[in-house]
């Protein structure tokens, strides 16, 4: 493909994008599948525009409100590629020649923007620390509430591309032979420096067509998501719920420490996740899975089993916010619900599944949100409402044998900025091996009160 025609199929892929509420990746891959006579090279290069886009939305936003230009899909495109690919107006006009397969030639608006916008770069001291830093206003005050004087830092490291992280799966090879297959393929790769079975490829490469992917040697996880499943510490012939496991991720990571002994019950409220989730299982040679799915978190499956698991994951749903240089089209129109609907559901679902862990048994609580009222905000309300719980240190809870835990604090807070990984959190909470008879009766006349009122 010329540049040109590279540029126009770019423009309609950001409009198709910008025109329904679907995830920007969803979209691209059905994009590109209704087109399969495009190549990979200009495949990324088509998805990299548009990526850059979304990456420099609120600046490029800026600058088109500040020459009073409406934020069309070609006024975006045109002014990133000014603003930040560093191209000229003129070689800008150029591009848009309305040859065959080029854009249609500018329009006199569009000439007098590429004028006003040319020689310029994407961010402008008048720019408001919100705009450089791409945060949306639904954000802003809970982030401000996090991370005080460290906003516009942390804030910043989340505009770059996130690094493409692998998972050796332990069942089937080490790290050194999952380096040595991903090697021969011709792909460099290097040991993450948490993670001890995570690798960090130098740049993208095709994996899923690789055979470590297809015989299940090998995932796509980040390295942050990878240490949050060990933070479950989950261990041969133990009984463990992945209580909102979805696709599966952190399922595989835990299961696979479990080395096929003992059980893993991955339950999730969308049937459709934990079905695809059946086929990573499968490839990934994990036997001691089983799926389940609930109608809601107070589905009647987890009064059956109350009190029967060592260690209960609960991965809440959240807004995301930690993976937004992964996804950067989520911070414009965060997808489902919104905060005000998030922190009563993610406190919801902790405290039903709570009620699965066993006396002495582990409930861990993740997510992938850096906000606070997500975060440590949902694990103090816990801990206030549940004196049979007490939050066990990272250092305590991380496994024994894989070395020294990531970090030495109470909670695992993982930021793009520190760890260079996407922004995760976890917490561990320990359930008293002394909870008495008496304390769980309490709380099942306690909870036949709330059913029979509704709650
Ligand atoms: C952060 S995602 C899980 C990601 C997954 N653990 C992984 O590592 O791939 C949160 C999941 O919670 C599920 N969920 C939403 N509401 C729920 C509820 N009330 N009870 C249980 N799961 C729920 C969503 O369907 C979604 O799959």
């Amino acid at each position: 493909m010329t540049p040109a025609a590279r540029l126009a199929t770019a423009i309609d892929l950001l409009a198709e994008v910008m025109d329904t509420p679907r995830p920007a990746d969803a979209v691209t891959s059905a994009f590109f599948r209704a087109r399969r006579f495009i190549g990979a090279k200009d495949r990324g290069e088509i998805a990299a525009l548009v990526y850059g886009v979304m990456r420099h939305w609120a600046r490029l936003h800026w600058w088109l409100e500040r020459v009073n230009h409406m934020p069309d899909p070609r006024a975006l495109v045109i002014a990133d590629c000014i603003l930040s690919g560093g191209r000229t107006a003129d070689s800008v006009a150029g591009l848009f020649n309305g040859a065959k397969f080029a854009p249609a030639p500018l329009s006199d608006r569009e000439r007098k923007l590429i004028r006003a916008l040319d020689t310029h770069t994407l961010d402008h001291p008048s720019q408001d620390e919100v705009v450089r830093a791409e945060v949306p206003d639904w954000a802003e005050p809970a982030m401000r509430a996090t991370f005080g004087d460290r906003f516009l830092a942390e804030a910043s490291a989340m505009l770059g591309e996130a690094p493409l992280d692998l998972r050796v799966n332990p069942v089937k090879a080490t790290r050194d032979e999952a380096l040595k297959a991903l090697a021969d393929a011709g792909i460099k790769a290097t040991p993450t420096s948490l993670s001890p079975v995570g690798l960090r490829l130098a740049g993208r490469a095709p994996i899923m067509a690789l055979d470590a992917y297809k015989s299940g040697m090998i995932e796509i996880q980040d390295e942050g998501s990878q240490l949050v499943a060990f933070m479950a510490d989950a261990r041969p012939g133990m009984q463990v719920v992945d209580f909102c496991a979805g696709a599966g991720g952190k399922t595989l990571a835990i299961a696979a420490m479990m080395d096929n002994k003992g059980r893993v019950v991955a339950t999730d409220v969308l049937e459709g996740r934990l079905i695809r989730a059946k086929e990573r299982f499968r490839r990934a040679g994990l036997h001691n899975i089983e799926t389940r799915a609930i109608k809601t978190e107070r589905d009647p499956w987890v009064k059956r089993h109350k009190g029967k698991f060592d260690r209960v994951v609960v991965d809440a749903p959240c807004s995301g916010t930690g993976t937004w240089r992964r996804n950067p089209d989520s911070r414009w129109r965060p997808m489902g619900p919104g905060l005000g609907d998030l922190v009563p559901l993610q406190a919801s679902i902790l405290d039903s599944a709570a009620r699965l862990v066993r006396p002495g048994g582990r409930l861990v609580y993740a997510t992938c949100s850096l906000l606070r009222e997500e975060n440590e905000g949902q694990v103090e309300a816990f801990l206030a409402a549940h004196a049979d719980f007490t939050l066990l240190p990272v250092a305590d809870a991380w496994p024994a044998a894989w070395g020294s835990p990531p970090v030495s604090t109470d909670m695992l807070r993982l930021t793009p900025l520190r760890h260079d990984t996407d922004g995760f959190f976890a917490a561990v909470l320990e359930r008293r091996a002394d909870v008495a008879e008496a304390d769980v009766a309490e709380a099942d006349a306690a909870e036949q009160v709330d059913e029979a009122a509704g709650a």
